[in-house]
């Protein structure tokens, strides 16, 4: 692994996968979302083909069109596009992390398989290490998810001894809420200089606090102006300031999720604040009802006129 890796830091949107009415990836929003993540959002990575990206429910074709989709037109303006390769076959995440290498990504991030689980951490590390393989030379981020894979391991314990076997590893998205667990994937990742990113979007000033070094998040792409405030406040010291903002912005987030806020009701939410046509989430998702949507736009719009 070379030493000149470009370090993971600061805010990343976890970006949705724009569909036609008809289902199809429609790659043609792609060049017009990134100007407005940068434009609007002051927001230059992206964390592509994950959770929020419905990476799970693309084919393989589909994420490897997506991704170069992204790099291509990323190119120059982002900072970094990170492509998420996590699959129930390791075959997939191979063909997938070997793509990523080809198409000029910055790095790969891999959530466990969740149908057959890895027994324990060493199970999870080997998965780790042979889809590395396939681009020794790629950034790699371990993304720890529990709530969706139900894959509970520690994620301290995932990394614990990783960079022996795995060269590449740069880090872990960590989207949990063990602070204790997160607390000590910080405290591992000092020494080796990796990337801690935090993924509960509505909790972040917790986990800054434990010193993480940024955040994927799909809150991000429609907020990610503000919370870049929050952050710059949070650096300067300003601890009034970041808590005011993290509480106005957990009060979005409750009324969101108290009407229920899934990804398919997010990639609604962010058609309505972006004015970007995101379509329809694939099945079995079903279409949030756009009175819903439009309804938690309104206080992300609210928010935004305030700051
Ligand atoms: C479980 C899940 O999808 N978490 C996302 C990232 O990992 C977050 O960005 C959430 O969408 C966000 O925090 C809103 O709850
Ligand atoms: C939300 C997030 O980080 C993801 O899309 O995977």
């Amino acid at each position: 692994m070379s030493k000149s890796v470009k370090k993971l830091t600061g805010l990343v949107a976890a970006t949705f996968t724009p569909l036609t009415a008809e289902g199809e990836i429609n790659l043609s929003v792609i060049g017009p979302y990134i100007d407005y993540l940068i434009e609007k959002q002051n927001v230059k990575s992206v964390f592509i083909n994950g959770t929020t990206g419905e990476g799970f429910s693309l084919t393989v074709d589909e994420r490897k069109q997506l991704a170069a989709a992204w790099c291509q037109h990323g190119k120059g303006k982002l900072e970094q596009v990170i492509v998420h390769v996590g699959c129930m076959s390791i075959k997939d995440s191979q063909e997938l992390t070997r793509h990523a290498a080809s198409i000029g990504a910055d790095g790969i991030a891999v959530i466990s398989p969740s149908y057959f689980k890895p027994i324990n951490a060493d199970a999870l590390r080997l998965f780790l290490k042979e889809v590395s393989a396939f681009a020794p030379d790629l950034p790699m981020y371990y993304y720890h998810i529990p709530s969706m894979t139900g894959v509970a391991l520690d994620a301290a314990d995932v990394l614990n001894g990783i960079e022996q076997m795995i060269p590449s590893f740069q880090g872990v998205k960590f989207t949990g809420t063990d602070l204790r667990d997160l607390g000590q994937c910080v405290c591992y990742s000092q020494s080796h200089n990796w990337s801690v990113m935090f993924g509960i979007d509505e909790q972040l000033l917790g986990a800054l606090v434990l010193g993480v070094h940024g955040a994927v998040g799909s809150t991000y792409n429609y907020l990610g102006r503000i919370v870049n405030q929050m952050l710059a406040a949070f650096y300067n010291g300003n601890h009034m300031q970041t808590r005011a903002l993290q509480f106005e912005f957990m009060e979005v987030i409750t009324f969101a999720k108290n009407l229920g806020f899934d990804v398919s009701v997010n990639k609604q939410v962010m058609s309505e604040v972006s004015g970007l046509a995101m379509g329809p989430p694939r099945l079995p998702m079903l279409p949030c009802p756009v009175s819903k949507a439009q309804a938690i736009a309104q206080k992300i719009k609210d928010f935004s006129q305030g700051h």
